[in-house]
């Protein structure tokens, strides 16, 4: 078990440069799935806990995949029979494993995923993405774990319009109608730069895709997609979460390869705190010097502020001089870090899906436990602000999501380390 040991106090200050994105690449990587001829040639994978897990899944379906992290390159060959089963292992793992059963599906006719379940941010259910397989002609049933889709000839295209605009209902949807015959229109999908990658991608493959990025998507049924180069865009949660890094340290950074048209609410939120962005030729600059206001945020599908920076900006936000109020709309639960912040000294309470931040709260050291991702990142944020010594646990999650992330704040001046706890677990379990 690691542990990642920041001491507080260090003004950052330099260049960084984004990956590509997690939410974009493991769509991708389960869209290649769909080409029942040539090879993929994926760019900018990110090297992540959860595309090697992607990886795993597409292996275990029978497809040829090979990863060079060094030039961040994956190359997959799926036109061999898939098999049709994703297990639980894979999907416990990683709940963007259920991505998979849009492309089987179309491929083979039937596709047997294991359930999702919740997890930490929310219950997640996937009705959304079921009703859409249904509205292609797909029957589905439920048993021992599983959800089985299974469709007697192609699946058909229909006019699906989807309660919520999902963001994994509308790509699973998308690949499944990409070789159905006739057309498929997604009403209410979602918007995401994530979705429009897919779409791009799929296009790459041969297909018909148009109207990715609005909420009307139409596509366009193909016989057979074959392999394709693709360059994944960059991950602008992680661009998101240096930028709030900068700012909750007064520091000045400059973020290469961020796109600010992906990351428009995140930009104007922290303009509205006082924090400096311009673009520069070298990429995005960030000042900040405090203090900084507070302000209210609520959380919405793109292109409203994005729930995967609720819990980075609730860090910065804690600094800000006033009260504020953060809402969260698209997850039922995703305050788990709210205890954590508490314990380093956080004014915060939680009052059905908003906490109200009485500001500033003057941020403590403390050991705290990451409870999903983005918490742990945003509480390796409020170390970096925070008087003395935090140590963050449970890495697990921070590695599904950010590649060598102390090691990019290290170089940007953060006082910053992460340990192996196992020689320490090793002394105490011999004294227990
Ligand atoms: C791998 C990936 O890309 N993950 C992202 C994706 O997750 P994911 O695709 O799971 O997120 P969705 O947009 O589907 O979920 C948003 C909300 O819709 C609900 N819902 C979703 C599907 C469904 O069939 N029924 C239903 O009720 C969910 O429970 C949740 O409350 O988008 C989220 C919202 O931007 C991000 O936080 C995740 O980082
Ligand atoms: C919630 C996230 O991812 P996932 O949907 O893979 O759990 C995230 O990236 O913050």
């Amino acid at each position: 078990m690691d542990q990642i040991i920041v001491k507080g106090g260090q003004k950052l200050k330099g260049k960084v440069r984004v990956e590509g994105a997690k939410n974009a690449v493991l769509p991708v990587l389960a869209g290649a799935l769909l080409a029942s001829s040539g090879k993929s040639i994926i760019k900018e994978v990110p090297n992540l806990a959860d595309v090697y897990t992607i990886q795993a899944v597409l292996k275990s379906l029978n497809a040829s995949v090979e990863y060079f992290p060094e030039k961040n390159e994956m190359v997959i060959d799926s036109s061999e029979t898939l098999s049709s089963e994703a297990q639980f292992e894979y999907v416990r793992k990683m709940r963007a494993s259920i991505l998979v059963m849009g492309p089987l599906l179309a491929r083979n006719g039937f596709a047997r995923v294991a359930l999702p379940g919740g997890c930490a941010i929310g219950s997640r259910p996937i009705d959304q993405h079921l009703k859409g397989f249904e509205a292609m002609g797909a029957q589905i049933t439920f048993g021992n774990g599983f959800v089985e889709a299974n469709v007697n000839g192609r699946l058909r295209g229909a006019k699906i319009y989807l309660d919520f605009p999902s963001v994994g209902a509308t790509e699973n949807i998308m690949s499944a109608a990409a070789l159905a015959d006739g057309v498929t229109i997604i009403e209410n999908a979602a918007k995401e730069p994530e979705v429009v990658d897919l779409a791009n991608y799929i296009n790459e493959m041969g297909g018909r895709v148009v109207g990715a990025g609005t909420d009307t998507m139409r596509i366009e049924g193909v016989e057979e997609l074959h392999g394709a180069v693709h360059h994944i865009i960059p991950d602008r949660v992680e661009a998101g979460t240096f930028m709030v890094a900068a700012a909750i340290t007064e520091g000045d950074v400059i973020i290469e390869n961020a796109v600010p048209e992906h990351m428009a609410a995140l930009i104007s939120k922290m303009g509205e705190m006082g924090v400096e962005i311009k673009e520069e030729e070298e990429g995005l600059r960030i000042r900040s010097t405090r203090p900084l206001r507070s302000i209210d945020i609520k959380t919405m599908p793109h292109p409203g502020f994005p729930t995967d920076m609720q819990s980075q900006m609730m860090a910065l936000m804690l600094t800000a001089t006033g009260n504020g109020i953060l809402t969260e709309t698209v997850f039922e639960n995703r305050f788990m870090h709210v205890e954590e912040f508490r314990r380093m000294n956080a004014s915060v309470k939680i009052e059905g899906r908003s906490v109200i931040m009485e500001g500033p709260s003057q941020l403590q050291g403390a050991e705290v436990a990451a409870t999903d991702l983005r918490a742990a990142a945003a509480l390796i944020l409020a170390g970096l602000a925070a008087e003395g010594i935090t140590r963050v646990n449970q890495l697990q999650h921070l590695d599904r999501g950010y590649v060598n992330f102390h090691s990019k704040l290290a170089a940007l001046g953060a006082d910053i380390e992460r340990v192996s706890l196992v020689e320490t677990e090793v002394k105490e379990e011999q004294t227990v």
